[in-house]
């Protein structure tokens, strides 16, 4: 049974420090700055943030495989360094790679989890004929799972970690090289787990589209502390004004900075370059004359690009915004610092 489908938050962080020591020659890296969240019960809850921003520490901390080095955690109502064999029975965990073993049957990984879980084989042979029907795997029930799709192995990998009916589960990019038809029937089941089983599911991805359609809640997390909470639709919400986005041909990033630097009326700025593609990024209170103004601009410098366009903000603009560069951009940028940027947060 879910152990905590009450008031009480499902997960509470507060003050979290993680502090790798250093070896050799290599620095100490402080990889949680004080880190704090609440996670409601019963919600799918995103974590966002560029790489090396803590949110695998943060995972490890809270599923009791690390120790913070100071700060409080709690899982389910259970504090994640006293109670760590209570947060354990209380979570399930789906890393990045598979946990079934290829040669066995569906039916075998699953009552072979419920089994190291402590529940007995008549019960682990029910539970797992239950887990193979809600994740619509009974008729590949006695296939070797070497030969499932990706997405079949995604959900036996997803129901394995269900076998003891956890109230929190911990999902890290589960819909990572999927195909689009097996990601959305992966996002279909953790809509399904989230609400018929009021099951808090805590989510790592690195989709924006995943997150925005799929995250109830959202926590941006940049160096080691929470940036930003809220719905997608309240983060969204809060910048003001239109987005404006440039694809760039073989860009300079430099040069572009350069041709739009007297653009009236750009804010949070942002241009990368990744290959022969680039991007220019900004927000602005008047679209219509932004848009003309920039292109007037880059002709005019005779820079190429491609596709011009400007539309209210999305969850991407979020994310520039608070973390300084695109989602699938470098951690360093040729546009507006970092530091420019959140200081100008209070858009
Ligand atoms: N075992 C470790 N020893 C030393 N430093 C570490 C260790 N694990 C993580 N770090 C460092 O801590 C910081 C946070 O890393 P973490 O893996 O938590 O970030 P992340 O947000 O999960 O990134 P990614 O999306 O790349 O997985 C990084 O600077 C990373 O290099």
């Amino acid at each position: 049974m879910p152990e905590n489908t009450g008031n009480s938050p499902a997960i509470m962080a507060e003050d979290l420090v993680k502090v790798y020591p250093g070896r050799g020659r290599r620095p100490a890296v402080r990889a949680l700055d004080g880190l704090g969240f609440t996670v409601p019960a019963g919600r799918v809850f995103g974590l966002l943030g560029p790489n090396g921003a803590g949110k695998s520490t943060t995972t490890k901390i809270l599923t009791t495989l690390s120790r913070a080095t100071s700060g409080r955690a709690a899982v389910a109502g259970h504090d994640v360094a006293k109670r760590p064999d209570s947060v354990r029975a209380a979570i399930g965990y789906v890393s990045q790679g598979a946990s079934t073993d290829p040669l066995l049957t569906a039916t075998e990984n699953l009552k072979i989890a419920a089994r190291l879980r402590g529940i007995g084989a008549a019960d682990a042979a029910q539970r797992a004929q239950r887990l193979l029907d809600e994740f619509g795997l009974a008729e590949a029930s006695k296939r070797p799972v070497s030969t499932f799709s990706g997405g079949m192995r995604r959900r036996l990998d997803v129901a394995a970690a269900l076998v003891h009916r956890p109230s929190v589960l911990f999902l890290d990019e589960p819909t990572t090289g999927l195909d689009p038809e097996a990601r959305a029937a992966m996002w279909a089941e953790i809509r399904r787990l989230s609400g018929e089983e009021a099951l808090t599911v805590i989510l790592t991805t690195h989709y924006m589209e995943e997150a925005d359609r799929l995250a109830d809640e959202l926590l941006i997390v940049n160096r080691g502390r929470a940036v930003v909470q809220g719905t997608p639709d309240e983060l969204k919400a809060a910048l003001h004004g239109d987005s404006v986005r440039v694809s760039l041909v073989e860009p300079d990033p430099a040069r572009v900075r350069q041709a739009i630097a007297q653009v009236a009326g750009l804010r949070d700025v942002v241009v990368e370059a990744s290959g022969v593609d680039g991007v220019l990024a900004a927000r602005t209170d008047d679209a219509s004359a932004a848009v003309g103004s920039v292109i007037a601009a880059l002709d005019a410098a005779g820079i190429r690009y491609g596709q011009v366009a400007a539309s209210h903000p999305t969850l991407d603009d979020v994310y520039l915004h608070f973390v300084g560069h695109t989602f699938d951009g470098p951690s360093t940028s040729s546009g507006t610092g970092e530091d420019d940027v959140l200081e100008g947060q209070a858009a």
